[in-house]
C-alpha cells in the first residue's frame, strides 16, 4: 500500500538521523524535503529566526500551534533550557503518530507534550489540565485563519502575560492578513517582520514576532 509523506519523512529520520540526537533530525528532514519532495515544515531558512528567537526568550513554557511531523518541536525543544516544556498541538491523527515518533527519535519525549485535538477546543483547558500559568513564547503554524480567533482566545484565557512573544509563520505565503493586520494595529502588540522565504523553495514568506504588552 502507499505511504504517506509524513511516513516517508519519518522513514528518512530513522535511516539518516542519530537516535537522540535533535540537530541531526532537523538535518534529515530538512534534507529529504529540499531533495526528495517538499512538505510543510518551517525549513532551514525560516528555522535559523525561529533559533534565534528561541534563544533569546529562552523559555519556560512553549505553546506551538500546529506539530505536522514535529520538525519544528523537535527545533524548538532541542533549544530549550532543563525542565522547560513545549506543549504542541496537532488534531491530524495521521500526523500526531508520526510526530510521536520524530520526538521519541530526537529523545525529547521529556520535554515535549504533544496534545491531539482542536487549538479552539484545547486552548481554554490549558490552565485547568495541563497546569499552564501564563506561555512565554507561542508558535503559530496551523491553518492562517485560526491565527487571529485562537490569539483573541489566548488572551481572553489569561493565557499570555506582560511579555510574552507570539512569533507566527507564514504571514506573506500563505498569509495571514487578519492576523496581521491585528497584530500590527493593536496597542497591546509590539511587532517585528522577520523577512524569509517558503520552506524549501524561492517564494517570499517570513515571521512576524509580536510581543504581547498586557
Ligand atoms: C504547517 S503544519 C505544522 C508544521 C510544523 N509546525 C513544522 O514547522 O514542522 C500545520 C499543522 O497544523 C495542524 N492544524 C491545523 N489547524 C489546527 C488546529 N486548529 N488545531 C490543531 N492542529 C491544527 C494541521 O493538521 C497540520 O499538521
Ligand atoms: O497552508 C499551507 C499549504 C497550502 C497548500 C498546500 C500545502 C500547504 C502551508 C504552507 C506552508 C506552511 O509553512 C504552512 O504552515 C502551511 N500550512 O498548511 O499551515
Ligand atoms: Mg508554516
Amino acid at each position: 500500500t502507499q505511504s504517506t509523506r509524513p511516513q516517508r519523512i519519518l522513514g528518512a529520520v530513522q535511516q539518516n538521523a542519530t537516535r537522540g540526537d535533535p540537530r541531526s533530525v532537523v538535518r534529515a528532514i530538512d534534507q529529504y524535503c529540499r531533495n526528495q519532495e517538499w512538505a510543510m515544515n518551517v525549513g532551514d531558512e525560516k528555522g535559523c529566526i525561529l533559533d534565534s528567537v528561541v534563544s533569546e526568550v529562552n523559555p519556560a513554557t512553549v505553546l506551538e500551534l500546529g506539530t505536522y511531523c514535529g520538525y519544528s518541536t523537535v527545533r524548538i525543544a532541542s533549544l530549550l533550557p532543563p525542565h522547560a516544556k513545549l506543549i504542541t498541538l496537532e488534531f491530524n491523527p495521521e500526523f500526531a503518530v508520526i510526530a510521536r515518533q520524530v520526538i521519541a527519535w530526537a529523545g525529547l519525549e521529556d520535554k515535549i507534550q504533544l496534545v491531539e485535538g482542536a487549538s479552539g477546543d484545547l486552548i481554554p483547558k490549558m490552565k485547568e489540565q495541563f497546569g499552564v500559568e501564563t506561555f512565554d513564547l507561542v508558535f503559530l503554524d496551523h491553518w492562517k485563519d485560526r491565527y487571529l480567533p485562537d490569539t483573541k482566545l489566548m488572551e481572553e484565557c489569561g493565557l499570555l502575560r506582560k511579555g510574552s512573544v507570539l512569533l507566527a509563520d507564514n504571514v506573506i505565503c500563505p498569509g495571514t492578513p487578519e492576523y496581521l493586520e491585528f497584530v500590527r494595529s493593536s496597542p497591546r502588540y509590539e511587532s517585528q517582520y522577520f523577512k524569509s522565504h517558503l520552506e524549501y523553495t524561492k517564494v517570499e514568506d517570513g515571521l512576524e514576532k509580536s510581543v504581547f504588552l498586557g
